[in-house]
């Protein structure tokens, strides 16, 4: 990630225990009350769900036409589903979900031994720091796919599975999103290889996430609000820990997670792609006063012909561009511009 020196996209390594040692006290730097009281957020009693979507009925020639009609509106209303009866090996998931909670208990000086370095963005650290606040978690994030691309100096080699559980978790998502991409392109109706030859071989990364506990859930925020800057994204709760809200007609909703399910969204590339069709909706993680929350998030990228563009399937017959293509080799920087003033990224590129 070649803007990864724009203050923006920079990751901070962890110096301090502050919010693992629950001495109740929190440094200025996490303080960010407005934000967290930002738009109203749904309350517990009024009754609504996050879609869900069945993958052995989308794959089932008996169901999938009316399956895939529900992923299609799960897209383009929400940006978000649950995805249930995915197929992922739960062995694999197991080792994923246990890797997980295995590493982040380790002490910081264990953790640190994959720390972020220098500019860069793979490794263990704060998130991206974002207009010098930073967020109430720590994160690993690393490139998984393709496999040349990975920088396995900072793959964590404790506990022992991690790397194993990394490895197979990866691939077994890379085949779900194959799966998942086949459904899509039935309900935009282009052809299934228009829509996963934008996919094939572009990189895969992950980021593994832990929001410990806060006396003061009501001050800090887990992961600021914002779209993914990729195309797709399968998110494995790794427990039952609520605080994923996604943002619908200016309010949060939390999302209440379905056990055993994948919280699959849109990013901001294939909203690009659809012209629109799929939206890349805002979403945001709040913190729990009782209990640790971690996740293990996978984010694909794609492109057309090296372009973040339109598929050009979906505009043949007439139709009209809606967003402005451009290089994949410049989109981070034009993306990071755009928030860093605050100016939505898809409006600026619409057209
Ligand atoms: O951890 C979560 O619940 C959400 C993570 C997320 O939105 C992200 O990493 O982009
Ligand atoms: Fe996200």
């Amino acid at each position: 990630m070649s803007a990864a020196s724009n203050k923006i996209v920079h990751r901070d390594e962890i110096t301090d225990d502050t919010f693992t040692n629950d001495s109740g006290q929190i440094p200025e730097k996490y303080i960010r009350t407005d934000e967290v009281c930002a738009g109203a957020i749904v309350g517990e009693d009024e009754a609504y769900e996050l879609p869900a979507v069945d993958m052995a009925r989308l794959l089932d020639p008996e169901s999938s036409a009316s399956e895939t009609a529900k992923l299609g509106s799960a897209c383009r209303d929400w940006g978000f589903f649950q995805l249930t009866n995915h197929g992922v090996d739960e062995a694999a998931i197991q080792r994923m979900k246990d890797s997980t909670v295995q590493f982040f208990g380790l002490p910081l000086d264990g953790k640190n031994t994959v720390a972020v370095r220098g500019d860069g963005f793979e490794g263990y650290g704060h998130h991206y720091s974002r207009l010098s606040k930073l967020d109430w978690a720590e994160s690993v994030i690393l490139i998984t796919q393709p496999v040349q691309d990975r920088n396995m100096e900072l793959w964590p080699t404790s506990p022992p599975m991690f790397r194993h559980a990394l490895e197979e978790y990866s691939a077994e998502v890379t085949k779900l999103m194959r799966q998942l991409l086949g459904s899509m392109a039935a309900d935009l109706g282009v052809g299934r290889e228009a829509l996963l030859g934008a996919f094939t071989g572009k990189r895969q990364s992950m980021a593994i996430h832990h929001y410990p506990p806060c006396r003061h859930p009501d001050k800090v925020i887990g992961n600021t609000a914002h779209t993914d800057g990729l195309a797709l994204t399968v998110l494995l709760p790794v427990d039952d820990t609520p605080g994923l809200q996604v943002l619908r007609g200016g309010r949060w909703f939390p999302v209440r997670p379905r056990p055993g399910a994948l919280v699959v969204n849109v990013g901001d590339i294939l909203h690009i792609l659809t012209n629109g069709t799929y939206r890349s909706v805002e979403h945001r993680v709040v913190v729990s006063a009782g209990r640790g929350r971690t996740t293990a998030v996978v984010f694909q990228d794609a492109s057309v012909g090296g372009l973040v563009a339109p598929l050009p399937e979906l505009l043949r017959g007439g139709g009209e561009a809606r967003y402005r293509s451009i290089p994949r080799f410049e989109y981070l920087k034009v993306r990071f511009s755009a928030l860093a003033k605050r100016t939505g990224f898809l409006e600026s590129l619409k057209l």
